[in-house]
């Protein structure tokens, strides 16, 4: 196989609800580096599956090939949906523009009447409860406001698949938390697809029905593991043996990959 842009899925793809379909993918950059070789994932309506892996591994070359705004070398990727949403590890906010101006958009770039755009993103700053503070400039807010408001304006486009490269990395543990509480009840209420990126195995088990493990460069699926957890989540799962048991069978995966 060669070079291949996302494609539209067959009947059989769509009827089993899949989003995304990634088959024997494989990314080598012009400069020689193969990033990516041989990965095989889905992302199904219903699943929310994040990715752990080590540094470098080639995580968000992935998540820029689901977004399109990769081109895979080799392999097959089919996506079926155009409602994509992305927030990336930065809130990458123009500084200029208030939160509500930030929220509007991608609206407003996608074409939406003003009128529309605003009660979309009144309801998206709502739902992510920045509601007070949407006139605020992005430097009138904390690192955790910033990424409500990058969440809020991917939600006015009702995204059907969710991508997200690290988005809490930056934040404290606590609001970490919180966010990853907020992201969870927005999943159960929304009924996007998910697919999350992220170092840290308790925020993947905790988040996710699927967690799916990375070797080193060049990166490749070396463990999947189903998480049995069910929806929505009690914060307080995380000081359950069972899920202490998961971190740790994931964890063991993820030293066992980096060999
Ligand atoms: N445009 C590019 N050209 C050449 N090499 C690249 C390019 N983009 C990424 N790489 C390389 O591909 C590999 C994978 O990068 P990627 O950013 O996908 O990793 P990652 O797993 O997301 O890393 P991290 O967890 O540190 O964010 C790295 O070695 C990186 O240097």
């Amino acid at each position: 196989m060669s070079a291949t842009a996302p494609v539209r899925p067959t009947a059989a793809s769509r009827s089993a609800g899949t989003l995304l379909d990634f088959t024997n993918v494989e990314m080598t950059f012009p400069n020689g580096t193969v990033a990516l070789r041989g990965v095989d994932l889905t992302v199904k309506r219903g699943e929310f599956v994040t990715v752990v892996g080590p540094s470098g591994c080639g995580k968000s070359t992935l998540l820029r090939i689901a977004s399109g705004l990769e081109v895979s070398s080799e392999g097959s990727v089919v996506v079926d949906t155009d409602r994509i949403g992305y927030v990336f590890q930065d809130a990458t906010l123009l500084p200029w523009r208030s939160v509500a101006d930030n929220v509007e958009l991608l609206a407003e770039l996608n074409g939406m009447k003003a009128k529309e755009r605003r009660a979309k993103a009144q309801e998206a700053i709502d739902l992510v409860g920045l509601g007070g503070f949407e006139k605020n400039l992005p430097k009138q807010l904390s690192g955790g406001m910033k990424m409500r408001t990058s969440l809020a304006r991917s939600l006015t486009l009702e995204p059907e698949l969710f991508l997200f490269d690290e988005p809490f990395g930056a934040l404290d543990e606590i609001t970490r938390e919180r966010l990853n509480d907020e992201l969870l009840r927005l999943f159960v209420e929304k009924q996007f697809a998910g697919l999350f990126i992220t170092h840290s195995v308790s925020e993947a088990v905790y988040l996710s029905t699927k967690v799916v493990v990375m070797s080193g460069r060049p990166g490749s699926i070396v463990g999947t593991f189903d998480v049995p957890f069910p929806m929505p989540r009690d914060p307080d799962i995380r000081f359950t043996p069972e899920f202490g048991a998961l971190v740790g069978e994931v964890s063991h995966a993820l030293r066992e990959g980096h060999r």
